[in-house]
């Protein structure tokens, strides 16, 4: 069924149809669809409304105070909530700061210096670029080797193959940024463990789209970013994870003085904070950050386990529509047909999707376009509509015919 009819009672049954209007509107008439949530998440408005209130209170009147008066406290504070809203983490564990590249260069770097005598990083060759640079440039750091899984959809058998007692860490994404394939995270964490070495996830495209249960899978380290799903802003703040058992000897490379022990004592001698703040570096991006807060926020109201249903919702909804439309002129489907392995976007593929991705954007369909051929469409269930997307899919039928 694709009629404009079963959209509408799609969009009408939707529990979280509501959610949209907490975001600023669209008011640019020649947007059909946003589906390029899972690169920028829209802004939602009570984002404006807090930026304004601290520029002009906590910034413009507390001044300097401020920094005692919560704002030192922030990284910790919303990564505690971004950790039980999201990710499955208890509190201590998850800290907000740097950039996902930044984030990982620490992490990378934490877990090699943990398994001394191990001398090879793993990584899959379909991984984001910031991911696959990082892996070899610490692995040159450190005189390591990189092992390459040569898979677009890593199973726990791709990892088993390449895996031993010279491997140190794994870095692996938990939804592929391009096919949105779900790893097994769970299964691929206690493999990796059982050969001595350690995981690194990169949760950018799950985080606040798909639950996570890092501590239930014993997960060593994660990061991710805030700006897709949890609509923080461009350029908003990562997060980091680091499970209590590593605390003590996480030793990251980038030793401002945030992370130590006493960042006001002036210390001669870096000493790393106790716990999840020695993640640190330097002064926590304030203004940034408040967009964080709001989108875990509207998250924790949402609930991530019915923004999942909607995701899985909307992903049937385009591959329905993908098939009566797409297949038959020469689209094919790229993304995991089975619900249970499909995160929050689905990518299709056509031999003209980059000269057809312009066009699609020209005529407000804002999809992405993924080398070599795929065109990513992106679903956030707080703003995204089964309607949206039905005019969007018919619009890419019309133009690519
Ligand atoms: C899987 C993945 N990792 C990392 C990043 C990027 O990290 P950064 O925020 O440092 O640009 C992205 C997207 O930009 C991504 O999709
Ligand atoms: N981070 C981005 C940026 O600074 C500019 C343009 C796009 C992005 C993205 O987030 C891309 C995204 N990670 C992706 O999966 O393609």
């Amino acid at each position: 069924m694709t009629t404009l009819e079963e959209a509408a009672r799609l969009d009408a049954e939707d529990e979280l149809a509501a959610f949209a209007d907490r975001f600023v509107p669209i008011t640019d008439p020649g947007v059909v669809a946003y589906l390029d949530g899972n690169s920028l998440g829209r802004p939602l408005l009570s984002t404006g409304q807090r930026l304004q209130e601290l520029v002009t209170h906590e910034w413009g009147a507390r001044l300097i105070r401020s920094w005692d008066e919560g704002w030192l406290e922030l990284p910790g504070r919303i990564g505690d909530e971004l950790g039980r809203v999201a990710l499955g983490a208890a509190p201590g564990q998850t800290i907000v700061a740097d950039s996902t590249s930044v984030c990982l260069y620490k992490t990378l770097r934490a877990a090699v210096a943990l398994r001394p005598g191990r001398d090879e990083l793993v990584i899959d060759t379909g991984n984001f670029p910031t991911d696959r640079f990082l892996a070899e440039s610490v692995a040159a750091e450190a005189g390591h080797t990189v092992r390459w899984i040569d898979a677009d959809d890593v199973r726990a058998e791709d990892v088993a193959a390449v895996t031993g007692p010279r491997t140190a860490a794994v870095v692996l994404s938990h939804v592929d940024y391009r096919s949105a394939a779900i790893a097994d995270l769970a299964g691929i964490t206690r493999l990796v463990h059982d050969r001595g070495a350690l995981t690194v996830w990169d949760l950018c495209h799950s985080a606040g789209s798909i639950p996570v249960e890092l501590d239930a899978a014993g997960a060593d380290f994660a990061v991710g970013c805030t700006y897709k799903f949890l609509n923080a802003g461009p350029g908003a703040p990562a997060f980091l994870y680091v499970n209590a058992r590593h605390h003590e000897e996480f030793a990251q490379p980038i030793t401002g003085w945030m992370g130590a022990a006493d960042t006001f004592g002036m210390a001669a001698r870096y000493v790393p904070a106790p716990g999840i703040r020695r993640a640190l570096s330097g002064t926590p991006p304030v203004l940034g950050m408040v967009g964080v807060q709001e989108g875990v926020a509207l998250l924790a109201e949402a609930g991530i386990e019915r923004v999942r249903a909607k995701a899985v919702a909307l992903g049937r909804w385009v591959l329905d529509l993908a098939d009566a439309w797409l297949v038959p002129l020469g689209f094919t489907v790229a993304s995991p047909r089975e619900d249970a392995r499909r995160g929050g976007h689905v990518t299709v593929r056509h031999p003209d999707a980059e000269r057809l991705s312009r066009v699609l954007i020209e005529h407000g369909v804002l999809i992405d376009f993924r080398r070599p051929d795929g065109i990513r469409i992106g679903l956030s269930p707080l703003t995204t509509g089964f309607t949206e997307v039905r005019a969007a899919m018919a619009r890419i039928r019309e133009l690519a015919a």
